[in-house]
């Protein structure tokens, strides 16, 4: 028998494509820890999200070139573990956070912050370092899906005398919202330029630390505020949130199209389609389409953007998003599988961009 060297192991896993970008785990540097002992073979893929959906299938072609190009009878150890890209250089701003997503919505009420809460803890759970900005200046509605009404953020001054504000903890994601800065009964109306300055600070002056994805949720609609995120930070991509009824998918469109203003430039990552059908708890395998069907595929197949998935209405992921534990943590029902397939799909967006596409920078506008 002869003895496997590390080149044919290498050799070997440069047949094994990373199916969403393209190209073989060895160009990507995807390959690591490479040791041989005898007919083991062990070595480290590094993924470029926790969430990978392509996990198994990246696993077993790695597995297969193994066997039928170096031995078939080694014995094959693969450790699979992750490490979120990024495509930010020069981070002047937010440092430590590799990936920035803005959440956005055309019509208000159409579950933008249910789903940007569920996607934050999807994540999370995954393994991934997660913050959240509600920067929902019309209903901040963070605070109540993450239990955390009553919290307020610790500020503290550092070593050179700056005030640093420490986002609040819950679910295993870092979280700033407008709603910390005022009690929620107050009927303080967060208007353009004081909205504005709160919101450049939950960006400049928060320690968000490491982070991997930090999301934005956005505003209804298309605002200035949403002009001040993307000139206060080079967001990565963004999501849009959408029912299928006709009025939100024509809003939802508007929002689209801000993002690809040419001053704004922010890809659109994909689409989501929240409501998509009712499903009666009785019932789980019923469904009703009671705002229309096939609008989110619709809007998506006209702007060539993915469809990243599909949330039904049930009744638990409203009751769960009110009671401050978002349905993503009851592990194991129909509503978490949704919300954590669709954070991966999410994650394989950000890590396809960080692959191919060009950066974006901070926009800047002579007004
Ligand atoms: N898939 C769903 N199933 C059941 N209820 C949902 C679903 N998505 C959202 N809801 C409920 O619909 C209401 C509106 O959702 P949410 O506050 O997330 O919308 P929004 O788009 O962020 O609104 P706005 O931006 O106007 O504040 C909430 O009561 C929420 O619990």
């Amino acid at each position: 028998m002869a003895t496997i060297t590390k080149e044919d192991v290498l050799k070997a896993l440069s047949y094994v494509e990373e199916p969403d970008l393209g190209k073989d785990l060895v160009t990507l540097n995807m390959i690591e820890d490479v040791v041989i002992e005898g007919n083991r073979v062990s070595f480290t893929v590094v993924l470029t999200t926790p969430a990978c959906p392509l996990k198994q299938l990246i696993h077993d072609a790695c597995e297969r070139a193994i066997h039928t190009m170096v031995d078939k009878d080694a014995e094959v150890v693969i450790v699979m573990t992750s490490r979120v890209t990024t495509m930010r250089q020069n981070r002047d701003i937010l440092p430590g956070v590799k990936n920035i997503i803005a959440i956005a919505s055309g019509k208000g009420g159409v579950g933008k912050s249910t789903v940007t809460a569920n996607l934050a803890i999807a994540l999370a759970k995954s393994g991934a370092k997660v913050g959240l900005v509600d920067a929902d200046i019309s209903g901040p509605s963070m605070p109540l899906m993450f239990g955390v009404e009553d919290a307020r953020p610790h500020v503290y001054q550092s070593a050179e005398g700056r005030n640093l504000i420490q986002p609040v903890e819950a679910h295993g994601v870092k979280l700033m919202s407008i709603g910390f800065l005022a009690p929620a009964e107050s009927a303080i109306v967060w208007r353009g330029p004081m909205a504005s300055s709160a919101l450049k600070q939950f960006i400049t002056e928060v320690e968000w630390g490491e982070l991997d994805y930090l999301l934005l949720d956005m505003p209804p609609g298309t605002s200035d505020i949403h002009l001040t995120m993307v000139q206060t930070v080079p967001v990565t991509g963004s999501l849009i949130v959408t029912t299928p009824q006709k009025v939100a998918l024509a809003d939802a469109e508007k929002g689209l199209q801000m993002f690809r203003l040419p001053q704004i430039n922010v890809p659109v990552l994909g689409i989501v389609e929240n409501m998509a059908w009712f499903t009666p708890a009785e019932l789980p395998d019923n469904k009703y389409f009671i705002f229309g069907e096939g609008g989110g595929k619709g809007l998506a197949a006209k702007h060539e953007v993915p469809l990243l998935g599909q949330i039904p209405l049930v009744q638990s992921i409203r009751e769960n998003g009110d009671q401050g534990t978002p349905a993503i943590l009851q592990t194991g029902t129909p509503a978490a599988e949704v919300f954590e397939q669709l954070a991966e799909e999410l994650a394989r967006q950000v890590s396809i961009r960080n692959a191919v596409a060009p950066k974006t920078n901070i926009v800047e506008m002579n007004r």
